[in-house]
């Protein structure tokens, strides 16, 4: 690492953020100075940190501080709500925001805002690929036309609980895998906010949220949150299957996710970015 010391604010206090804590709580450039939590969660989520033996706490606030505690970047890992709730007025006040409720770019006007709140604070929102691979690919490929790009997510049936799933499937007793979700990535998007971010952030990259086609399965044979991709176009074709274990603390969520928060991190203050 450089001698560079980067500040950083993260918003959520749920499966994602506990791992990057944890992970980069011995990182030299990298110091978690604020967490943004929900209105009322600020004593509940101190104790816990106190339990966590972090060392240098970060400041737990349900809205982001810009005083001599001015975070260098925010990193939003809560859910479809905080990008309207954090990440717009982070951006409008400058600050860099690094993405990972992708889904929430499906909702009409939120990515036109994104951009308008990055230009106005004269920043940039970065999308992270969270738990898919290969979006360095498609987005290139993009850049020599696109013909179409489809999605396939499966996961555990219990991965899907909580969901419109639940309302076409038994999900405690399914024997067998069952499509339950066949559209666009914007639909997908909307309705599992939860579990569709991949399908969103693949859309974004390649021919956009209403052109790229999704399927959603529950399957009681996997025990990984499993996403196939395929692209066609003038660059050629691609395919890509990831195989990701969940998140013991939270099966919707490819531990993937959290490390590709933690690759971004990193990648500020490391010499050598990759
Ligand atoms: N891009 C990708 O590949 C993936 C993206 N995700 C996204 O990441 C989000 C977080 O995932 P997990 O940590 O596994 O979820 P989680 O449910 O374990 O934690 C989310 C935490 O954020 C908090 N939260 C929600 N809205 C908030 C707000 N407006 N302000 C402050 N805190 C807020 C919740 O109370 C909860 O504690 C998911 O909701 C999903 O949108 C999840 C998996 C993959
Ligand atoms: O973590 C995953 O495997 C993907 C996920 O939930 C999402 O796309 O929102």
């Amino acid at each position: 690492m450089s001698g560079v010391l980067k500040r950083v604010a993260i918003v959520g206090f749920g499966a994602i953020s506990q791992s990057v804590l944890d992970l980069t709580k011995g990182d030299e450039g990298l110091r978690i100075s604020q967490l943004i939590v929900s209105p009322g969660k600020e004593d509940a989520v101190r104790e816990q940190l106190a339990g966590l033996e972090l060392g240098n706490a970060p400041q737990v606030r349900s809205a982001l501080a810009l005083d001599a505690d001015r975070p260098d970047v925010l990193v939003e890992c809560a859910g479809h709500g905080a990008l309207t709730a954090h990440v717009l007025p982070a951006l409008r006040q400058g600050v860099p925001c690094l993405v990972v409720s992708i889904g929430a770019l499906s909702a009409p006007g939120m990515a036109e805002e994104l951009e308008q709140a990055a230009r106005q604070g004269g920043t940039q929102v970065h999308l992270l690929s969270g738990a898919i691979g290969g979006i360095d690919a498609l987005a290139a490929a993009r850049m020599a036309g696109l013909d179409s790009v489809t999605y396939v997510g499966r996961k555990p049936p219990l991965g899907w609980l909580g969901s419109p799933a639940e309302e076409k499937l038994d999900l405690r007793n399914l024997k067998e895998k069952a499509l339950f979700f066949e559209g666009s990535a914007r639909e997908a998007a909307r309705l599992f906010p939860k579990n569709a971010n991949v399908a969103a952030t693949l859309a974004l990259a390649g021919v956009g949220l209403d052109q790229t086609r999704v399927e959603l399965y529950a399957d009681p044979a996997v025990n990984q949150n499993i996403h196939y991709y395929e692209a066609q176009g003038a660059f050629g074709n691609m395919a890509v299957t990831m195989q990701g274990k969940p998140l013991a603390s939270n099966p919707k969520t490819s531990a993937l996710t959290v490390y590709s928060v933690v690759r971004a991190l990193r990648n500020l203050v490391s010499p050598l970015a990759v």
